[in-house]
């Protein structure tokens, strides 16, 4: 994506420098998505994607459009977001998370219970992939044309085509999950820029330095444009936490619990977490930039794959499947606020049950 906009000048976010430690990574596929263009190029990815999907429920894509100075142009206009705007305009700006069931705007530090008291250091600031959809703090609006394309690019040149290698890994008509995450229909797939806060001693050893619970992902898809500092893991089948591996301009993208009931459990949604990074990256902060992908608010959670579906525990009774909208909400307001129980026999896990389904959260 050749950007066309005139640009204002920012302060550039230099992040951590790399990790020097062995970390115990996961494996992940990386789909080149410029193979896209030939015809045998786009049947091979999908087999690869499927696999990669139905394996790890994680992968990487590189090729996807941006160059790295256009990556990094996002992660300053990221950061401008959390240090450029002040304590006042970020509580005019903040979302009405609990009351409306939506995370756009900010999220201040502590919004989260994480564990034993302690809550969350994290700010983020979500922004409807339509940018007009509401107002901006002062300093972000020079950069919304940029914003705006960055989302655009997110979601037609990295959302759509994943859905359609996605589609045919099943065997079903090309467009069938793409004609539910429409660009203009109403819904809530949006751009979240995301800042993590170093912790106290105090607040590492209750919560384990855990910095964000292992759970899944309510949308369909999630993109991460990968940065520098090491946190993500991704727990494996064997229930190892594995660390992701940052690769400078790749994407690293993640299937989400609603890609779990459309595709009836072809594709499962993988269980993640952030901890605090290794001793080499301690002490600084950690940016990152997201596009989180729900399918359209109407769209009812129920398998589209026909014969494909398999059995997911997940799975709605047919009498109580609830719209994206319905299961959004719940999920939204309840995240980090409602009061979770502890799994009868699992001690590392925590429960709660938003729209008939059973959340899980894990330490
Ligand atoms: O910051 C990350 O690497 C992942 C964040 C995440 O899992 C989430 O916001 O759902
Ligand atoms: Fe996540």
């Amino acid at each position: 994506m050749a950007l066309t906009i005139d640009q204002s000048p920012i302060p550039r976010y230099i992040p951590a420098p790399p990790v020097t430690e062995e970390l115990d990574y996961v494996d992940l596929a990386i789909i080149d998505l410029s193979k896209l263009s030939s015809g045998s190029g786009k049947l091979e990815l999908a087999g690869n994607v499927r696999d990669a999907m139905r394996a790890q429920g994680f992968l990487y894509v590189i090729n996807h459009g941006l160059t790295l100075q256009e990556t990094e142009r996002m992660f300053d206009i990221a950061n401008a977001s959390f240090d450029s705007v002040s304590e006042d305009e970020k509580s005019a700006y903040a979302g009405k998370i609990q009351e409306e069931g939506s995370f756009q705007g900010y999220k201040p530090r502590q919004y989260w219970h994480i564990d034993a008291g302690v809550h969350d250091q994290i700010e983020t600031y979500n922004i409807n992939r339509d940018v007009s959809k509401k107002e901006h703090p002062q300093t972000l609006r020079p950069f919304l044309p940029e914003i705006q394309q960055f989302s655009r690019h997110s979601h037609f040149n990295v959302l759509h085509p994943i859905l359609r290698l996605l589609t045919l890994g099943m065997d079903l008509p090309e467009e069938t999950f793409v004609n539910l995450h429409g660009f203009n229909s109403i819904g809530e797939s949006y751009v979240r820029f995301m800042k993590y806060f170093p912790r106290s001693d105090d607040e590492k050893s209750k919560t384990n330095n855990v910095w964000l619970k292992g759970h899944t992902d309510m949308g369909s898809i999630t993109v991460l444009y990968s940065q520098p500092v090491a946190a993500l893991q991704i727990l494996a089948p064997d229930g190892k936490w594995l660390w992701i591996r940052h690769i400078p301009n790749a994407l690293v993208i993640n299937v989400g619990d609603a890609l779990e009931y459309l595709s009836g459990g072809f594709y499962r949604a993988t269980i993640h977490r952030v901890v605090q990074p290794p001793p080499s990256q301690r002490g600084y902060t950690r940016l990152g930039v997201y596009y989180f992908a729900m399918p359209d608010d109407n769209v009812k959670l129920i398998s589209r794959s026909g014969s494909k579906s398999e059995w997911t525990e997940k799975k709605f009774e047919a009498n109580v499947v609830p719209s994206m909208e319905v299961y959004r909400k719940a999920r939204t307001s309840a995240y980090g606020r409602s009061t979770l129980r502890r799994a009868t026999n699992e001690a590392n896990v925590q429960e709660e049950v938003i729209s008939g389904v059973v959340v899980r959260h894990y330490d």
